[in-house]
């Protein structure tokens, strides 16, 4: 059942009005909802239930800290990628038991914190990072627990920003090398080998890539048994896409079953770090109509949101529909490009869109609760919109008091 829908022609998020929201709280604004957060992330964990698992919600998709406490809630682990998003992921309520942290950047400082909090895996990215971990766990007097990120050169077929299991890409260890750094890895003292990691790429709307990754990572793990390195856990990444159009990505529990499948009969803990699956669909972002504006070769709709709230349809050239939010007004379409006030010109959230529209009027932009406010900016110095989450017929501004900085300094931020 969709939460985030029509009703008498009215946009609803659950059993709020979109308007009434957009009234009170005015806009731009993103909207959440509470209920499609949890059945997402319910569906992977009720598909991999026969065994044994751990769904780790990636933080980047959206870190609001209202989100991570529903998810932490519901039990979830949280893939990270920097000590803010750890940080978050403590504040929320998150047990740092059930973190992996991924990124091919960590820093002392973030290893440091990682290992004092008691993280449940390091994905290892390079050797150099395999190096620096081990030297800061010998630091603190720790043994840090690690999987090495394999990039097993498989064609994720999407768009090349946020492919990132290709050799050419930046992502983990070749997999012709992975055995050489695990035999390293296995030797190094304050080190404890536990898992192994693949992730291939975002928005990923067919099976293939992902199984042809899992089988190439399946050979290793039999090929490191074979030297005496057992692998507890496999993290399979995340990277399942949505429908924002009339894409069709395999459904989550279609997905989890080929995964379930292909590991059947081995002794593996699954790992899973769904980001966009679990909040894309679960958000909008809402937006007024500033002015119409006709030109002689374009109509443009200038609207309150921009390029610095949700930056996907002028970085990757992303497409996501654009709604009004009442249905029952009567005017006559007309074909416009959805414009920001920034000054750029590849500030648009939409092109050729057929709506009808007045100045004043509300639109949605759909399928924005992953990758929207977490890309958000200042730029043009425009305030980030406001972000609610709505749970039943309750409306709870979600909004940290504390600064990032205050969370978690780090060592850059002093
Ligand atoms: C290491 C890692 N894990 C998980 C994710 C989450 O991906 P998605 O939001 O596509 O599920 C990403 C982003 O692509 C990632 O880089
Ligand atoms: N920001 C990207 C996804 C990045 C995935 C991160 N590894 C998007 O909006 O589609």
């Amino acid at each position: 059942m969709d939460l985030i829908n029509y009703r008498d022609d009215r946009l609803f998020v659950e059993d709020v009005s979109v308007a009434d929201i957009a009234n009170n709280y005015n806009t731009p604004c993103y909207i959440y909802s509470r209920a499609t957060i949890e059945r997402h992330w319910q569906a992977f964990d009720n598909a991999a239930k026969s065994h044994p698992h751990l769904v780790c919600y990636a933080v980047k998709a959206n870190s609001n800290i209202g989100v991570l406490s529903v998810l932490a809630k519901l039990g979830s682990g949280f893939d990270i990628v920097s000590g803010g998003e750890l940080a978050r992921v403590i504040k929320a309520g998150g047990d740092p038991k059930k973190v992996v942290f991924s990124g091919v950047g960590k820093t002392e400082a973030e290893i440091e914190y990682a290992l004092e909090a008691g993280i449940h895996c390091f994905n290892v990215e390079s050797e150099a990072e395999l190096d620096r971990i081990n030297k800061v766990a010998a630091e603190v007097g720790k043994k840090a627990p690690i999987s090495i990120r394999v990039n097993p050169d498989v064609d994720a077929k999407t768009h090349p920003y946020i492919s990132t299991g290709l050799k050419a890409n930046k992502f983990g260890i070749e997999r012709e090398q992975a055995k050489r750094v695990y035999q390293k890895a296995a030797a190094m003292s304050h080190l404890n080998v536990v898992g192994i990691d693949c992730h291939i790429g975002s928005q990923l709307t067919e099976l293939q890539p992902f199984v042809d990754a899992l089988d190439k990572v399946l050979v290793l793990i039999d090929e490191l048994a074979s030297v005496g390195i057992k692998i507890k856990h496999l993290d399979i990444g995340g990277g399942l896409g949505v429908t924002y159009t009339d894409e069709q990505p395999p459904a989550i529990d279609d997905y989890v079953a080929v995964m379930l499948e292909k590991i059947k009969g081995r002794d593996l803990q699954l790992v899973f770090e769904p980001g966009r699956a679990i909040m894309a669909n679960a958000g909008i972002l809402v937006t007024k109509v500033e002015f119409l504006k006709q030109g002689e070769e374009k109509n443009f709709a200038i609207v309150d949101a921009a390029m610095n709230d949700l930056i996907r349809p002028s970085l990757y050239s992303a497409y996501q529909r654009i709604v009004p939010v009442d249905a029952s007004l009567t005017r006559d379409s007309k074909t416009y490009d959805i414009v920001g006030p920034i000054c750029e010109t590849g500030d648009f959230l939409g092109k050729d869109r057929e709506l009808g529209l007045e100045q004043g009027d509300l639109l949605a932009v759909c399928s924005a609760g992953a990758y929207g406010f977490t890309m958000a900016s200042n730029y043009n110095s425009r305030v980030r919109p406001v972000e609610l989450l709505v749970d039943g017929e309750q409306t709870h501004v979600v909004r940290e008091r504390e600064k990032l900085e205050d969370l978690w300094r780090g060592e850059s931020a002093l």
